[in-house]
């Protein structure tokens, strides 16, 4: 057929070129064969052993393409069912909402549910779980539907790019046209048939080699057009492979569908089926509930009908006690005034009792001090009376010497009222001591010498006075003694007072004073005020049977005013200075002794009295175990000890009134044997460190007074002389001595009138 239409068109110049008639009949026949020719070649190129196989290749991929639309609705279709199953899921999750708040409704019905509501909680909770899987597996679903319909639009838009419609409309039409072309074909055929009988050899001759050109011009055409083909069919091949590869896919996607929906159709009937169930088990609870609740409510009408009677009953109570409440109402509004007013009177009331109280106090207090003040007198006479060592206490200050810190705090304490009485705290317990008179540590010197003064000055009577002045060291015993130059002690004071007292009765009265002051060390007396005191000197009896006691070599000073008086003390505190290097340390480890004689004579009697005053400012009392002496100081703390120990039994024997009383057991008690003895009158001043560090050696000070304060030495006695006269020897001879009175010669001498005087002395 090729053959023909090329020998049809290399035929047609001839045509041409041999007559007009020809030529136009040529000419229209070119004009109508080129698009034919054009259309011819595209239809032979498509034709030419390849059309058919295009043909049916494109035939194939129409087939296919509606295969691919089909499976593309058949996938909609189901992404539809899904959608289907989606809505029902949402329906069920309402349901479920729903179940939720019934099952928050059945809680509100009460505890018996709760164990129904546990259950159907736990079920739910399981459904849901379920619920929320089959809800992934729904996800995942619709992930690879929405990938699969990825792949059927990349299919289709495959599918139109390709342009499969517009080509086979194309198809169609070249095909009509092919036909139609053909019949012209054959038209012309016959019609050159009839005209190349005419022409045939000349054309062929001139022409052959025109239409060889353009034949050969044709195949190259028809070759490229070939290739052209091929490539075409290459890339339909691919897209055909392609497809087979996506087709497969989009059946096992399918098949993957079809087995989710399976699942999901399942898992939907499941939870239909467990949401029936748990449908009726809530109706079921619920009917239940309800029924309970009928019967609850049934009671509660009938308890409410009870309440509405009972209520009907107490509305007369209720109007009583609305009056009473409109009572109480208005006093409760008048109580402030009629409160105010009466705390107005109770305080008035309350003041005066006070103010009563207060003055009846003040009255008590006053009679209590007076009562006191007369106690104390009583007391007083008694120890007068009785002959007792009086004990008073003086605490000192704190001093810079006591350590700081917990050890220099106050323990001594006072009574406000007695000021007898004294109290110290010992490791959290008070206790009390009981003294003639307690000096607290504001006391000044004056206030101290004034209690002792008296006794003082009954030296001047021809009595026998000690005050002893005892404690541990640093306790104030030299300085209640001596005291400093500005604030002198009781030496001093003593002496001015005895001076001054001398001189006030020099109208009546002769007296002559003189002064010794020794010193007890380690057994050892020396004389302050002789020449040499490193002599020792030693205690002996008078002779003569008097049972008077005297210090051979004792040097006595008189004293006749205030400068004998401060020379005779500077000279013994010098003679302790110079013989000792260290005078603090060695003070307070002896025994000072200001010895006054007084010697009196009444000029209209003709009366002499001689008393001695021993002012004794003793070492200190402390334990040996606290000073932790050793060799030298061991041994002066041992005799001090054994002064002191010897003085306590002295004491004691007084106390017992034993028959023997152990005054030579030491150089102190022996010198101070007539103050101590039952003729003399004592009193101990009681130092004590006020500190807590000290409080062990000032409850044994405390203790010890309150031993002595017990002893009594008897009525003290003077110790007079009058010059014999034949009178008073008569009389004297009737008269008994004194209870206990030491019988002396010049006693029995004194008449009876004289000795009651003195005895009021
Ligand atoms: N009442 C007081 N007021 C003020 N200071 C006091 C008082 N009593 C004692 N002191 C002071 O306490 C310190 C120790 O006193 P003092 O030397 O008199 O003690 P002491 O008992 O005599 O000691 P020692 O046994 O060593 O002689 C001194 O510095 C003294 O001035």
């Amino acid at each position: 057929m090729v053959g023909t239409l090329k020998q049809n068109e290399q035929s047609l110049p001839e045509i041409e070129e041999k007559s007009p008639h020809e030529r136009n009949t040529t000419q229209e026949l070119r004009g109508a064969q080129r698009p034919l020719m054009a259309k011819v070649q595209e239809t032979r190129t498509q034709q030419e052993g390849k059309t058919y196989p295009a043909k049916r290749q494109a035939e194939h991929e129409t087939t296919r393409d509606y295969k691919v639309q089909l499976q593309l609705m058949r996938l909609q279709a189901e992404a539809r069912q899904l959608r289907d199953k989606d809505d029902k899921r949402h329906t069920m999750c309402e349901h479920s909402a729903e179940i939720r708040q019934l099952e928050g409704d059945s809680h509100s019905h009460g505890k018996e549910w709760s164990q129904e509501d546990h259950i159907l909680h736990t079920k739910l909770h399981d459904m849901q779980d379920m619920l929320e899987h089959k809800q992934k597996e729904h996800e995942e679903m619709c992930r690879k539907l929405q990938e699969m319909q990825c792949h059927a639009e990349e299919i289709s838009s495959l599918h139109t790019s390709l342009g499969g419609t517009d080509l086979e409309k194309h198809r169609d039409l070249l095909v009509s046209e092919n036909e139609r072309l053909k019949q012209e074909l054959h038209q012309l055929r016959s019609q050159r048939d009839c005209e190349k009988k005419q022409y045939v050899v000349k054309t062929v001759e001139v022409e052959s080699e025109k239409m060889k050109a353009a034949v050969n011009q044709a195949e190259a055409r028809n070759n490229h057009l070939q290739e052209q083909m091929d490539r075409q069919n290459q890339v339909v091949q691919d897209m055909k492979w392609q497809l087979q590869r996506e087709q497969q896919e989009v059946n096992k996607l399918r098949a993957q569908v079809a087995l989710y929906a399976a699942e999901l159709d399942h898992a939907q009937e499941q939870m239909v089926q467990e949401f029936r169930s748990m449908q009726e088990e809530k109706e079921l609870a619920v009917s239940e509930a309800f029924e309970r609740a009928q019967e609850e409510m049934r009671a509660v009408h009938q308890s409410l009908d009870g309440v509405r009677k009972n209520l009907l009953m107490l509305q007369p109570a209720l109007r009583t006690l609305t009056n009473d409440y409109n009572v109480l109402k208005r006093q409760v509004r008048d109580f402030p005034d009629l409160l105010c007013g009466a705390i107005r009177e109770a305080r008035d009331e309350f003041s005066q009792a006070v103010k009563s109280v207060q003055a009846t106090n003040s009255e008590l207090l006053s009679k209590y001090r007076r009562e006191l003040y007369l106690r104390k007198e009583c007391h007083n006479q008694l120890v007068r009376l009785r002959g007792n060592i009086r004990v008073l206490a003086r605490v000192r200050p704190i001093t810079p010497e006591d350590e700081t810190g917990a050890g220099a705090r106050n323990v001594v304490s006072f009574d406000q009222d007695d000021d007898g009485i004294l109290y110290i705290t010992n490791k959290g317990k008070i206790q009390s001591f009981e003294m003639d008179k307690t000096f607290p540590p504001r006391t000044t010197q004056e206030e101290v010498f004034d209690e002792v003064s008296p006794l003082i000055t009954s030296c001047l009577d021809g009595y026998n006075v000690c005050i002893l002045a005892y404690g541990q060291t640093g306790s104030g015993k030299t300085y209640s003694m001596e005291g400093t130059a500005s604030n002198p002690g009781i030496n001093q004071r003593a002496l001015r007072l005895l001076l001054s007292e001398v001189s006030e009765r020099s109208r009546s009265w002769e007296h002559h004073l003189s002064v010794s002051m020794v010193e007890i060390y380690n057994e050892t007396l020396r004389d302050l005020l002789g020449s040499d005191c490193n002599i020792s000197l030693d205690i002996k009896m008078a002779p003569g049977g008097s049972g008077e006691l005297y210090v051979p070599g004792l040097t006595q000073c008189n004293v006749r005013n205030m400068h004998d008086i401060n020379k005779i003390l500077e000279l013994g505190r010098k003679q302790r200075a110079t013989e000792h290097t260290n005078l603090n340390a060695h003070s307070s480890r002896s025994h000072a002794l200001l010895i006054l004689t007084a010697k009196g004579r009444e000029t209209s009697t003709g009366i002499c009295t001689t008393g001695k005053l021993y002012l004794v400012d003793l070492a200190g009392s402390e334990r040996v175990s606290r000073s932790g002496a050793a060799g030298e100081r061991l041994r002066e703390a041992q005799c001090i000890n054994r002064s002191l120990s010897a003085l306590g039994d002295v004491f004691s024997a007084l106390r017992s009134q034993q028959a023997h009383v152990p005054y030579r057991n030491s150089k102190l008690t022996y010198l101070l044997q007539e103050a101590l003895s039952r003729d003399g009158k004592a009193l101990l001043l009681l130092q004590v460190s006020p500190a807590e560090q000290n409080v062990n050696e000032s409850l044994c000070s405390l203790r010890f007074g309150d031993r002595v304060r017990s002893v009594e030495l008897g009525v003290p006695s003077r110790k007079i002389e009058q010059q014999p006269t034949s009178a008073t020897e008569s009389s004297e001879s009737d008269s008994p001595s004194p209870r206990g009175a030491r019988p002396t010669s010049l006693r029995k001498k004194v008449p009876a009138s004289v000795r009651q005087r003195i005895g009021h002395l």
